[in-house]
Order: C-alpha cells, then sequence, then structure tokens
C-alpha cells in the first residue's frame, strides 16, 4: 500500500548525523524555512529507517498488543510529516502549521519507552525468551531508543528555536537545547541534590558529595562545555541514584555513610565525569545485566505501592543513559571493585565538531542481526560443551 511505498523510498536514504557545532551555527543563523526543508526530508527517512527495523523484529514481539501500538504512532507521525512534502515553506501559515504538526507528534510519542517496556514484559510473560531473541531485543531497543532520542532533538531544536514556545532560558544564551556554554558541576550539583531528596524520603540518610575538578587548560575556571543539560542531567540523576543506594544499603547499620566523591577533568579530547562511591560494588558478571533491558524489565510496581518503588533497579534508566552518552560520541561505563564499591565514569566529547550524532542506520548489515545465527564459540570456555576443556591456552 502507499505508507509500504514511501517507507521504502525513505529508509533508502541513510540519517544525516548533525554535529553539536552544526546545531549551535544553524541555530544561530535561525532560519526557519531552511529548518523546515531539511526537516521535512530529515524526519521521515529517519522515521523510515527505524520502522523498517521494527518490521525486522521477532514475530511473538511484534504482535504484543504494546508494541503494535507503538508501531501505530510511528505509522501516524510518518504519514503527518509527508503532507508537508509538497510545500515548500515560505509562508508563515504552512510553518506555523508544521511546528503544531511536530509538537503534535513529540506528545504522541511521550510514553514510548514504558510502552516498549510494557511490550517486553508482554513478551516474558507469554513466551520463553531464547537468547537470540533477547540479543535481538538489546541490538533492537539500543537502536530504536537512540533514533528516538535523536528524532527528539530534531524536533525540540526547531519548535525551541521557531514555535512560540517560552524558552525559558533566562539568559537568551542557549541555542535551543543547547547550552553553549554548560558548566558541568551546576549540572552535577542539580542531579545530586534531587537524587539526595529522593534517597533521604526513601532511607531517611544519604551520601554528603566531595566534588573535584581538574582543568589544566585553564587552571582554577569552572568546566564548561558545549553539550545537551537536559541530556547530562538525566545520566548524572541515574548514576547519582544508583550509587545512593548501594552506599546507604552497603552501610545499613552505620550511623553515617561515606561520601561519593566526583571527579570532573577536562582534557583535550575527552571530558571525563566520575562518581566514585563505596557502595559495596557488584560483580562483573552483574554489571552486564544492569544495561539488559530484558533483565531490567520487571513488573512495574503497583501504584498503590508507589511510596516503596525502589530508587533504582526496574526501569531503562542505565542503558537510555549510556545512550544519551553514546549519542554525540561519548560514553557511559561502570567499573566496580566487587565488596568495595563502584565508579561510574561518563565520558563526553571535550570538542564539539567531533561531537557527532551517532545514527542507527538501517541496511543489510542491520537486518543481518535479526536473523537466527547463534554465534559458534571461537574461545574455550569450560561451560561450552559441558567437558572439562582446557581454559584458553597460551597457543
Ligand atoms: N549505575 C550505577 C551504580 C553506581 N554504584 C553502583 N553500585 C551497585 C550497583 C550499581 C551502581
Amino acid at each position: 500500500n502507499k505508507l509500504s511505498k514511501m517507507l521504502d523510498f525513505y529508509s533508502q536514504f541513510n540519517p544525516s548525523p548533525l554535529s553539536i557545532k552544526q546545531f549551535i551555527d544553524f541555530g544561530l543563523s535561525a532560519c526557519e524555512q531552511k529548518s523546515f526543508l531539511f526537516l521535512r526530508k530529515e524526519l521521515p527517512v529517519r522515521l523510515a529507517n527505524i520502522m523498517k527495523e521494527i518490521h525486522l523484529l521477532p514475530d511473538n514481539l511484534l504482535r504484543m498488543p504494546s508494541v503494535a501500538l507503538v508501531n501505530q504512532w510511528y505509522a501516524l507521525s510518518f504519514t503527518e510529516i509527508l503532507e508537508f512534502e509538497k510545500t515548500d515553506g515560505n509562508d508563515s501559515i504552512t510553518l506555523d502549521k508544521f511546528c503544531k504538526a511536530l509538537v503534535k507528534i513529540r506528545n504522541r510519542h511521550s510514553d514510548v519507552v514504558q510502552t516498549m517496556a510494557q511490550g517486553v514484559l508482554e513478551l516474558k510473560e507469554s513466551h520463553d525468551v531464547d537468547s537470540q531473541t533477547e540479543n535481538s531485543i538489546q541490538y533492537f531497543l539500543d537502536r530504536f531508543y537512540m533514533s528516538r532520542i535523536s528524532i527528539r532533538m530534531l524536533i525540540n531544536q526547531h519548535t525551541l528555536l521557531f514555535g512560540n514556545e517560552l524558552t525559558g532560558d533566562p539568559t537568551l544564551r542557549h541555542i535551543g537545547c543547547i547550552d553553549p556554554q554548560c558548566d558541568v558541576v551546576s549540572v552535577v550539583k542539580d542531579a545530586y541534590e534531587n537524587a539526595r531528596f529522593l534517597c533521604d524520603q526513601y532511607y531517611l540518610s544519604s551520601p554528603e558529595i566531595i566534588i573535584n575538578e581538574h582543568n589544566p587548560s585553564e587552571q582554577g575556571l569552572p568546566i564548561r562545555t558545549v553539550y545537551v543539560p537536559s541530556h547530562l542531567y538525566h545520566m548524572l540523576f541515574e548514576l547519582f541514584k544508583n550509587a545512593m543506594r548501594a552506599v546507604v544499603e552497603h552501610h545499613c547499620d552505620d550511623d553515617n555513610v561515606p561520601p561519593i566523591e566526583v571527579t570532573i577533568v577536562s582534557g583535550r579530547e575527552d571530558i571525563c565525569i566520575k562518581l566514585s562511591d563505596r557502595g559495596g560494588g557488584i560483580p562483573r558478571s552483574l554489571t552486564d545485566q544492569l544495561f539488559k533491558y530484558m533483565y531490567s524489565t520487571a513488573p512495574q510496581p503497583s501504584k498503590s505501592d508507589a511510596h516503596t518503588v525502589p530508587l533504582a533497579g526496574y526501569g531503562y534508566g542505565l542503558p537510555i543513559s549510556r545512550l544519551y552518552a553514546r549519542y554525540f560520541h561519548g560514553d557511559l561505563m561502570l567499573l566496580s571493585c566487587d565488596g568495595f564499591g563502584t565508579d561510574a565514569i561518563i565520558y563526553l566529547k571535550a570538542l564539539s565538531n567531533d561531537a557527532h550524532e551517532l545514527l542507527p542506520v538501517f541496511n543489510k548489515t542491520s537486518s543481518r542481526h535479526y536473523r537466527a545465527t547463534i554465534p559458534t564459540g571461537d574461545w574455550s570456555s569450560c561451560q561450552s560443551n559441558g567437558l572439562n576443556v582446557r581454559q584458553m591456552g597460551p597457543y
């Protein structure tokens, strides 16, 4: 039908990654029509690329009611943007209608993360999930949520720059949702204070914070970078919640708990934000699980016992925080010492023209990930064939 023809057409194009510098330069020149002409092509390209991938999902997931609902949202949003295909955006009526359409789409998709998690839960509760299916789901959701982060970034930039939304930036320094002089320590303090408030409410105790900055190129000056403060806040808030839960639960019978030490370093290529806690750490085997969507999907606590919602644990906070870090070619890693504590590190690109969007591309390579190909082991391990095979030898 017409929709699948349009999907085939637009999914042929690769999404065009923008660097933070391009977002800034574009925002400073701020021409609404140019933005309209770019988005009316780029948004359908990004939507079509990920929609084609949704259709490659294992059938038993695709049939889950929640996944079918998300699919309908994407199809509807895709067709709504295509209505602007023939207009050239040189009149304010069209531009205004485009902004309103973007806001409508953004609102329609506001619950996609929870709805997909519900779909994974429906699958877990109705089928046995083999490791191939779990790997396909992990691969898909990382790409699906990264695509969603990128589409919402484009929509937010256009509606903040040209829509009549209150920018909410008192200094008018922000370019859309980007702060060209984002003070890293101030975002760290915001995230800490809010996580601490929740921790105090739940545990009646919370760790102090010690912050050290190392800014070799600008001795003594606060470390600033061009970044999206809301993305940085999202990552830090998640890490502080998990660190505080670990510290308080590990020292449950101590009066005062050890502080969380935050080290911020501005290097030539990377800006690092390290949160070191003495929360007892986690074994290496479990660290990977924290980034697994299937593992972190558990029945949501019912609304009635909402006060017992754990500070961390359920939900996709960690895997999605890592996607925010990777979105502009940074990363987020957990390095734990089982029995002592955990270092959680956020890496950001120091230079804005190195910070390009990292976008999933739908092609033969990505499609191959969904075909059942259980990789044959090429490293010996004692579990592989049950026999007492020799561990990986020197030869
Ligand atoms: N994110 C994060 C964490 C930071 N510290 C932690 N300790 C135990 C388990 C998870 C974490």
